[in-house]
């Protein structure tokens, strides 16, 4: 599918956005909040760079890699497991004291939304961000009004790369798989929109795990979600 088949004026009549890495670029708050939690534990921050390439599989995830100091995470043992349950709890309260604090909207967002939203087309974002945290921060970004639905990584008990939070969001929306477009900045967004038999555009700014997002079929990689206008 060419650039020019997506976004016309009639076509999408759903569009499903996912928030960290896509609308607002938060690693330097979810850094934030990771190294306090390590720090409470005794232990040396990540810092920024590494958390930048952690984030996109959901909170707990991000604190086992935090914990881990890497990416790939074993499973552990039941005693390091109870450490787990702490780090995750002071994760939580860390982040919803610090959320929104240091995030900024990518360029382009904005321009796209109206757009879409000029168009008659429903938006929804659908993030593995815990719920709890995803409407304060499209609040504080400005962002709110212009979503009708809103799926977080534990509003539903399956999260992306499984395909059902989008297609929970579509049907929601009354979209169907030929008028709904997923964009995202990671393998997770695009796994998800594959699976779901949706399109699917990825935009290069974010963050996918530190790695290129060009190969992973999506239909269409942008700089910026103003070049889909
Ligand atoms: O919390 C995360 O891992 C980020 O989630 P998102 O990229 O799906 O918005
Ligand atoms: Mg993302």
């Amino acid at each position: 599918m060419s650039l020019t088949g997506l976004f016309s004026p009639r076509w999408p009549g759903v569009a499903l956005f996912d928030l960290d890495g896509t609308l607002v670029d938060s690693a330097p708050d979810l850094a934030a909040a990771v190294d306090q939690m390590l720090e409470h534990l005794g232990r040396s921050p990540a810092g920024l760079d590494r958390v930048r390439d952690w984030v996109g599989n959901g909170a707990s995830i991000l604190v086992r890699r935090a914990l881990a100091g890497q990416s790939d995470w074993e499973p552990v043992r039941p005693k390091d497991d109870v450490l787990f349950k702490d780090a995750l709890a002071i994760f939580y309260h860390a982040y919803g004291q610090i959320n929104g604090r240091h995030s900024v909207v990518y360029s382009g967002v904005e321009a796209c939304l109206r757009h879409l939203k000029q168009h008659g087309c429903k938006l929804g974002v659908v993030t593995n961000k815990p719920e709890q945290f995803v409407e304060p921060l499209l609040k504080q970004m400005g962002l709110g009004h212009w979503f009708d639905i809103s799926i977080g990584g534990d509003t539903l008990s399956v999260k992306k790369p499984n395909p059902t939070p989008l297609l929970h969001a579509m049907e929601a929306l009354g979209g169907t798989r030929g008028t709904t477009v997923m964009v995202g900045d990671s393998a997770a967004d695009i796994d998800a929109a594959l699976a779901a038999g949706m399109p699917c555009v990825a935009v290069r700014y974010g963050y996918n795990f530190g790695r290129p997002v060009d190969a992973l079929g999506a239909d269409a990689v942008v700089d910026s979600l103003d070049e889909l206008l």
